[in-house]
């Protein structure tokens, strides 16, 4: 038996992997996809324009960036909805709005009418078909020198170049954002609690409470639409 059917995983399932930068989204995204055999939606970021020139100059580039990342997760949320699901995603598009373009704009860094143009760009898109809410967003989370750690090793010249104080503003900012969060089911997991690098076969405790939960979701969504 496949582990999507062991685990009881629907084929249409749309699972979406949160966290800060470096925390471990894309690893754990990969490696989701290719236990379920789904399809992987990524940030592309050796190809996005924008993201050096940000780093070097927020106030310059933040609204630009801001609007180039909207562009490419709606193409992302399209994708997704028209192969129905099986997909995991790296990254959602609350983050993009909930913590990244709020930090930049209340540090101003961003100015009150390029948010705004944002916010409401954003919130056009989202009542569009393509964005039902995923059935599970997992939330990889650790401690911030963990983190910085691996953002040090992953080696990214523009993240290493950048000050420590932003990664650890962006770390509280995601925490108090995931205490607050309900538009849909969340799985927390701890990085520390397992090393998908190292151990043979870490995956499966974790596909394990990712099928129990979208159970749980569907049955809780069957009701309401029945209500
Ligand atoms: N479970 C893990 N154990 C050890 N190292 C990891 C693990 N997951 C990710 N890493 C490493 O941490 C760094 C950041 O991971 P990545 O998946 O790119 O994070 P994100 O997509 O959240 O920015 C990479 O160098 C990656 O190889
Ligand atoms: N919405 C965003 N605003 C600013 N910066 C962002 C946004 N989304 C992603 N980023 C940056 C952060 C990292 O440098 C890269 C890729 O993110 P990662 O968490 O490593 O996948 O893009």
């Amino acid at each position: 038996m496949n582990l999507r059917d062991k685990y009881r995983i629907p084929h249409d399932s749309i699972i979406t992997v949160a966290g800060t930068v470096g925390v471990g989204k894309s690893t754990m995204t990969k490696a989701l996809a290719n236990a379920l055999n789904f399809k992987t939606s990524f940030e592309k970021v050796d190809t996005n324009p924008y993201l050096g020139k940000f780093y070097k100059d927020f106030e310059r580039w933040s609204f630009h960036l801001q609007i180039y990342f909207l562009a490419e997760r709606f193409k992302e949320q399209k994708k997704i909805f028209e192969y129905g699901g099986g997909f995991v995603q790296d990254r959602s598009i609350y983050e993009d709005t909930g913590i990244f373009a709020k930090m930049h704009y209340e540090n101003g860094t961003m100015s009150k009418t390029d948010y705004e143009t944002y916010t409401n760009l954003f919130e056009a898109m989202v009542m569009t078909p393509y964005f039902p809410h995923p059935d599970l967003l997992i939330y990889l989370e650790g401690s911030f020198d963990h983190i910085l750690e691996r953002i040090q090793n992953r080696g990214r010249e523009m993240e290493k170049n950048t000050s420590i104080s932003y990664w650890e503003e962006l770390y509280n900012r995601y925490e108090e954002w995931i205490n607050n969060f309900n538009a849909c089911p969340i799985l927390r997991i701890d990085i520390s609690d397992y090393d998908l690098l190292k151990q043979d076969e870490p995956i499966e405790p974790i596909l394990e409470k990712i099928g129990h939960f979208i159970q749980q979701s569907r049955k809780w969504k069957t009701r309401e639409i029945i209500k």
